[in-house]
């Protein structure tokens, strides 16, 4: 809808929106018909005459807050058979519009995006373990380069042209579609968004409309949610099998493990797919890096015509999420040649390989937000041809997320790092030491330090001239989570605090 257009079923001066079930694309049982004036997933939120989603959840079941809803003055209810049986004493001589679905999700994903109805000309979506914020930036970036109104949405918000901060890396449908809306009435031409497993797996995104999807790489992490590792790509998977639309393009990183498997489920959903890597049989292919203090050169050939490249970025993994990002720029519509020439004018995602203090005897602080096993050795596999000294590295696990990837981050960090310090990220409702315990299981020869500005004073007052230190694990964050309350943290921030303090100078 334009700025200014009155919205649908206004009347006189109150111009509340409403939308009928049908136009939000819903039967209601037994034909009942309900206007609505707003979308809500949460009973808390509900307004009178909103339709509220009660979804299948991890912990409860949403049809418990049907009840809630409907005292809330809810006009229509959407939820599965499970839901409408919980609520069933409830919804018995309720006026409200009963909708049941099989699939709830995707239905209020639909519905989300009919109650918005804009979204920008290009979407693009980017899943995989690691990198997605990376590859997202780095393609909003070169659009924006090439004179484009772009943005990203993801774990870091909505950046570039418009922008909004954001709770999640794939915000449920109603916010995401609301923010996508937004962002095409100010101006926005192209989005390129994080597609995360939880995302996926919850259909968040099923109703944008994509015009590419884009697949980093696959390793360890959040099987507290996902029963297994099958059902982990499973739902990675999901972007090309059954969001993306057949006119739409993938651009698969072969090199990573289970990338052939992504272009067969690509290939099977009839999509067009752009192959990148190092493989003779990639469209987009890395030939050879050059590392040096500042970042890196690219020798690289796209349909076999060659190309190079200067990338001010630290890290061989990042020209391949730069690579991954120029995939989904040329499968988008823009032209090849124009996208190569903007590659020099990228800039790491803040908190991604950031450097962030130099001590006087110019040794290196980076932050990084590696927090699974493969991007612990990749950052570090990624710092070491910079670095003449030791690598030392500061890091530690989450707490209420995949307990089994501590051990293994133990063993990356044991493994690619000279010396190491476990500490505290994010404990959330776990006991701290705990999930130390679990991390040294893999690095046993590595200091507990627990306090995570201590273990950062530390690992920096270990620096040694030629050594570089990675403080692991945060990236961008801006807060320690302990128990429920949330401490202002920035790792960044901490690193020029302990310069400063070891140093007598402020970075
Ligand atoms: C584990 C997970 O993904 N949970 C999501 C899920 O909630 P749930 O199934 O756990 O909800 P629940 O507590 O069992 O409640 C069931 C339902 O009742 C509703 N409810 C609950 C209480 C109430 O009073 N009234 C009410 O209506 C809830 O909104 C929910 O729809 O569905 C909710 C509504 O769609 C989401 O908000 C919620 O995200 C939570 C907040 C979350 O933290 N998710 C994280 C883990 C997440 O999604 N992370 C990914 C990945 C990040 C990464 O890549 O590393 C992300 O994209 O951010
Ligand atoms: N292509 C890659 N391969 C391996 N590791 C990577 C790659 N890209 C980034 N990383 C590592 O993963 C960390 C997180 O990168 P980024 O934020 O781009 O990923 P993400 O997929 O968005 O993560 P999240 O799911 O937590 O939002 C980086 O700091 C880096 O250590
Ligand atoms: N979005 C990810 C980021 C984790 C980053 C790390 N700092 C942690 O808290 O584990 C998650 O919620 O699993
Ligand atoms: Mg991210």
């Amino acid at each position: 809808m334009p700025p200014g257009a009155p919205a649908e079923g206004c009347a006189g001066m109150t111009e509340i929106k409403t939308k009928s079930l049908a136009g939000l694309g819903l039967t209601a049982q037994g034909g009942a018909e309900a206007r609505v004036t707003g979308l809500s997933v949460d009973s808390r939120t509900v307004k009178p005459g909103h339709l509220f989603a009660g979804l299948p959840g991890t912990r409860v079941h949403g049809g418990e807050f049907i009840q809630y809803a409907l005292r809330m003055g809810a006009g229509a209810i959407l939820t599965d058979a499970e839901g409408a049986r919980i609520a069933a004493e409830e919804l018995a001589g309720n006026p409200a519009a009963l909708i049941v679905v099989e699939e709830p999700r995707a239905a209020l994903a639909y519905a989300a995006a009919l109650w918005f109805e804009a979204q920008p000309d290009v979407v693009v979506a980017v899943t995989g373990t690691n990198g997605k914020t990376s590859v997202a930036s780095f393609t909003r970036q070169i659009w924006q380069a090439l004179g484009l109104s772009a943005v990203n949405v993801g774990t870091t918000g909505v950046e570039g042209d418009w922008e909004a901060p954001l709770a999640h890396t794939t915000p449920e449908p109603i916010t995401l579609h609301r923010v996508l809306a937004e962002a095409a009435a100010a101006g926005v031409t192209h989005a390129a968004m994080e597609a995360s497993s939880h995302g996926l797996a919850q259909r968040r995104l099923d109703a944008v409309h994509l015009a590419a999807g884009g697949f980093t790489n696959l390793t360890q992490d959040h099987l507290d949610y996902h029963a297994d590792f099958e059902d982990y790509f499973a739902a990675k998977a999901g972007l090309f099998s059954r969001i993306l639309s057949d006119d739409g393009v993938a651009v698969i990183q072969m090199d990573s493990l289970r990338g052939t498997e992504m272009a067969e489920v690509a290939d099977r959903a009839g999509l067009e797919v752009i192959r990148v890597g190092r493989g003779e049989t990639c469209h987009l292919r890395i030939l050879g890096l050059r590392f040096d203090a500042t970042g890196q050169d690219v020798r690289f050939s796209w349909n076999g015509t060659i190309h190079q490249t200067r990338l001010e970025l630290i890290g061989g993994f990042q020209s391949e999420n730069v690579m991954i990002a120029a995939g989904l720029a040329i499968a988008s519509g823009s032209d090849p040649t124009e996208v190569f020439k903007t590659l020099p004018q990228l800039r790491g995602v803040r908190g991604r390989m950031q450097l962030a203090a130099t001590r006087t005897n110019g040794a290196a602080v980076y932050v990084d937000y590696a927090h699974t096993p493969d991007a612990l050795a990749t950052a570090l596999k990624a710092l070491r041809p910079h670095v003449m000294g030791r690598l030392i590295c500061v890091f530690g696990a989450g707490g209420d997320r995949d307990r089994g990837k501590r051990p293994l981050m133990g063993a990356a960090v044991a493994e690619n790092a000279d010396v190491a310090f476990v500490t505290d990220d994010n404990p959330r409702t776990e006991d701290p030491a705990a999930i130390r315990a679990a991390v040294l299981e893999g690095c046993p020869g590595a200091t507990e330090v627990g306090d995570r500005a201590e273990a950062i004073l530390r690992g920096v007052d270990a620096l040694q001239p030629g050594d570089a230190l990675l403080v692991a694990g945060k990236g961008h964050e801006q807060g320690q989570t302990v128990g429920d309350t949330v401490y202002p943290f920035d790792d960044v921030e901490q690193a020029s605090v302990a310069v400063a303090a070891l140093d007598g100078h402020l970075t």
